[in-house]
């Protein structure tokens, strides 16, 4: 069988080969006619394709390959040994497993290997459902497989894990960064310097960039990093140590220029992505770990900030010291050429299984071996995904697909183009006491919740707008509400306007808060999970950080309101009366945020906490105690009765203003016995004296505490 052989190679790809295949030899030639080429882009070794037979080794490759319809695994071309009994023979194994994996071995400190690994996701609830129903008595879980059977190492330099959308490339990140979701069960080993390792361990010598940056978008560069300095470093660490960090962190990824810019918001532009983008690897960099995932680093940036950032990424693994040098691994979907040739090394994947693994020059030999050498004018990535990714069948333009066996018989020839290696479990096993010796811990819990509650009010003052927003609305509302019942006084008629005046003061304060909230937690509360996962700090600091800040932020705002309100309406002129009724308008107003955080905590998602958040303030209001007296409330209703804090407000504000309360009468009024002359007398008539008014504020208490225990559990246990 040729190459060409047109069995193996439908015409359409067949055409495609052919022109391969003429321009990689002509290329070779040096023919006068190709376009002079871009020295940059194309002086790199890769392009440059050796004239052997292919063919032949093609040939052999692809007979024995067969018709298999299987994906290829490196399992396939590696032999696996155990050599954990033969410790000096293991030793130069390894370095010779190295000198073939890795050309910077020489300088690696950290060695990441993992064998047969697999990994495979469980069915949703609701997929589980289905199947159970559509198979009856027959029903066995579907798994689906994620990663099959694969096995390799990562060393040292700036690797590139490539491969089709959907080959598993986060997936491979995740798991060896122990990063995987709670639906996904992982088989096999993965070692580190030749000690199995988890989340924690890898924490310690490990960073993780995700692929979506979120950052405070009201700090400045150096305010980011230097809370990320104060948070993470060993507590030994001096202010100025911290400081000196945080400037070399900055020099070495080129955001010295913009230290003193704020990140940006969606409304307030700040840095640019790609700046946004060496600020989350910033952060990774300040505890100078040996090892840094990305996934996806150049998603959404222009291919000039790509360049400039995988150039620094190139920079740091290469390490001016080799104490700086970090193993950089990048998911990558289909770099220009510039940016591929920065990578020492390449995993590429194809459904979930390794098709190559090794130095990125050497794919291209493999390539070029198995019979697909990259053609000169070709984008070296484009080419190493082309040719695996089998073309889709396309009728417009009448393309015939390639079967599956003949996309099979390609796989197979490009893992048997590759020199054979195996993937040794003890791999740096000599170097683990050296690199991973105990590292101090980060700060203590305390110090944790005074540095994060210096970042809250940060970032609170730095939105002073919405704060000054907030409090003229609070002054026009009070101004509203005071002019509408504008002193009221003390005779028969203004017992109608007490009541309602009082309930809309509690349904102002009760609802404010919680909208603020549930708009803005979500968006937190992403961004806490992330820092939570890089291990920055205990939930339990974040929580009662941002639940000291924010009260002390909220106190003003109902006290300002029933300053105005209070007088403006005339209530009882006493100093004891208002502060009961300001201390329910802030209790009211800390149970509103507390149930949408409560809510926003379990909900996860604004659109979520949107839905579900009306629904509970509409039931607090209802059964606010106004529309219907607790004396005639219907007894099935009770339960709903005694989870609306509005009632409890309501109530006891008019415990508070009714008591003591001396009505005049008119003479008329006295003639006609229409004459009620205490507040009591409501008090009775509402039924408002089946509760105290401390036992009012203390039932507010309590739902203050239960909505925010509940809060701390969604934040601290609800991890997606
Ligand atoms: N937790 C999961 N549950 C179910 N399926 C999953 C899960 N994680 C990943 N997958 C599936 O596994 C496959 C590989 O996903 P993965 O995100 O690793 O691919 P990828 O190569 O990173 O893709 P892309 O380049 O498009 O981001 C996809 O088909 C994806 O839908």
């Amino acid at each position: 069988m040729d190459s060409r052989d047109p069995d193996l190679f439908p015409s359409s790809y067949a055409t495609n080969y052919e022109d391969i295949s003429h321009r990689g030899r002509t290329g070779i030639m040096g023919d006068s006619h190709l376009p002079i080429l871009n020295e940059e882009e194309y002086t790199d070794d890769a392009f440059i394709v050796e004239e052997k037979p292919v063919s032949s080794i093609y040939k052999a490759n692809v007979t024995t390959a067969g018709s298999s319809h299987s994906l290829p695994t490196t399992t396939s071309s590696a032999s696996f040994t155990d050599q954990s009994n033969h410790r000096s023979s293991a030793l130069k194994q390894n370095e010779r497993q190295l000198s073939i994996l890795d050309p910077l071995s020489d300088r690696v400190s950290t060695i990441l290997v993992w064998k047969n690994l697999t990994v495979h996701a469980r069915p949703s609830k609701r997929e589980e459902f289905f199947q159970r129903v559509k198979s009856y008595k027959k029903y066995i879980p579907k798994r689906k497989c994620l990663l099959s059977n694969t096995s390799g190492a990562i060393t040292g330099g700036l690797w590139a894990v490539m491969g089709p959308s959907g080959s598993g490339k986060s997936t491979l990140l995740n798991t060896l960064a122990c990063r995987l979701d709670v639906n996904t069960i992982v088989e096999g080993e993965m070692r580190l310097n030749g000690a199995p390792y988890d989340n924690a361990e890898l924490k310690r010598i490990a960073g993780y960039v995700m692929q979506d940056d979120l950052l405070n978008g009201c700090l400045t560069v150096q305010e980011t990093l230097m809370y990320a300095a104060q948070l993470r470093l060993p507590r030994a660490f001096t202010e100025e140590q911290r400081k000196e960090r945080v400037a070399d962190a900055m020099a070495d990824l080129g955001l010295s220029h913009v230290h003193n810019v704020i990140v940006g918001t969606p409304l307030k532009k700040g840095i640019s992505g790609g700046e946004r983008k060496r600020v989350c690897v910033g952060m990774q960099l300040l505890n100078r770990p040996q090892l840094l995932f990305l996934d996806e680093p150049t998603s959404g940036l222009d291919s000039v900030t790509a360049l400039d950032l995988l150039r620094t990424f190139h920079a740091l693994a290469h390490g001016k010291s080799q104490e700086k040098a970090v193993t950089i691994v990048c998911s990558i979907h289909q770099p220009q050429a510039k940016i591929f040739n920065l990578f020492d090394s390449l995993i590429l994947l194809k459904g979930g299984g390794i098709i190559y693994q090794g130095p990125r020059k050497q794919a291209m030999e493999a390539y070029r071996i198995a019979g697909f050498p990259c053609p000169v004018t070709t984008n070296p990535a484009d080419h190493l995904l082309d040719v695996i990714t089998p073309p889709r069948r396309n009728p417009v333009i009448d393309t015939p697909a390639i079967s599956l066996e003949q996309q099979a018989a390609i796989d197979e020839a490009i893992l048997k183009a590759q020199p054979s290696f195996d993937v040794d479990l003890n791999m740096g096993v000599n170097k683990r006491l050296a690199q991973m010796a105990n590292i101090p811990p980060s700060p203590p819990w305390h110090k944790q919740v005074r540095i994060l509650l210096h970042r809250t009010f940060k970032e609170q003052l730095r939105q002073s707008r919405i704060i000054i927003t907030s409090l003229v609305q609070t002054v026009v509302i009070a101004i509203l509400i005071g002019t509408v019942y504008l002193k009221i006084g003390n005779s028969q008629k203004s017992t109608t306007f007490r009541e309602p005046s009082l309930f809309f003061c509690a349904v102002n304060q009760g609802v404010f808060g919680a909208l603020m909230v549930i708009n803005s937690f979500p968006v937190e509360r992403a961004l806490t999970l992330r820092e939570r996962a890089s291990g920055t700090y205990f939930a339990s600091a974040y929580f009662i950080a941002k639940i000291v800040a924010e009260t002390l932020i909220q106190i003003p705002v109902p006290i300002i309101f029933s300053s105005i309100v209070y007088f403006l309406i005339g209530y009882q002129a006493t100093v004891g009366k208002f502060f009961i009724f300001a201390l329910f308008m802030l209790l009211c107003s800390l149970a509103a945020t507390s149930l949408a955080l409560m809510v926003s905590a379990i909900c996860k998602t604004t659109d979520m906490s949107v839905t579900v958040l009306p629904l509970a303030l509409e039931i607090t209001r209802l059964f606010g105690g106004f529309f219907l007296a607790p004396s005639r409330l219907p007894t099935y209703f009770v339960w709903l009765d005694a989870i609306s804090y509005i009632k409890y407000t309501f109530v006891g504000t008019a415990l508070n203003e009714l008591s003591g309360l001396k009505l005049t009468c008119t003479a008329e009024q006295v003639a006609q016995f229409a004459c009620i002359t205490t507040g009591e007398y409501y008090i009775n008539e509402r039924g408002y004296g089946y509760i105290s008014i401390g036992g009012c504020i203390g039932v507010l208490l309590g739902y203050i505490i239960f909505c925010r225990i509940v809060a701390f559990l969604g934040v601290r246990f609800l991890k997606n």
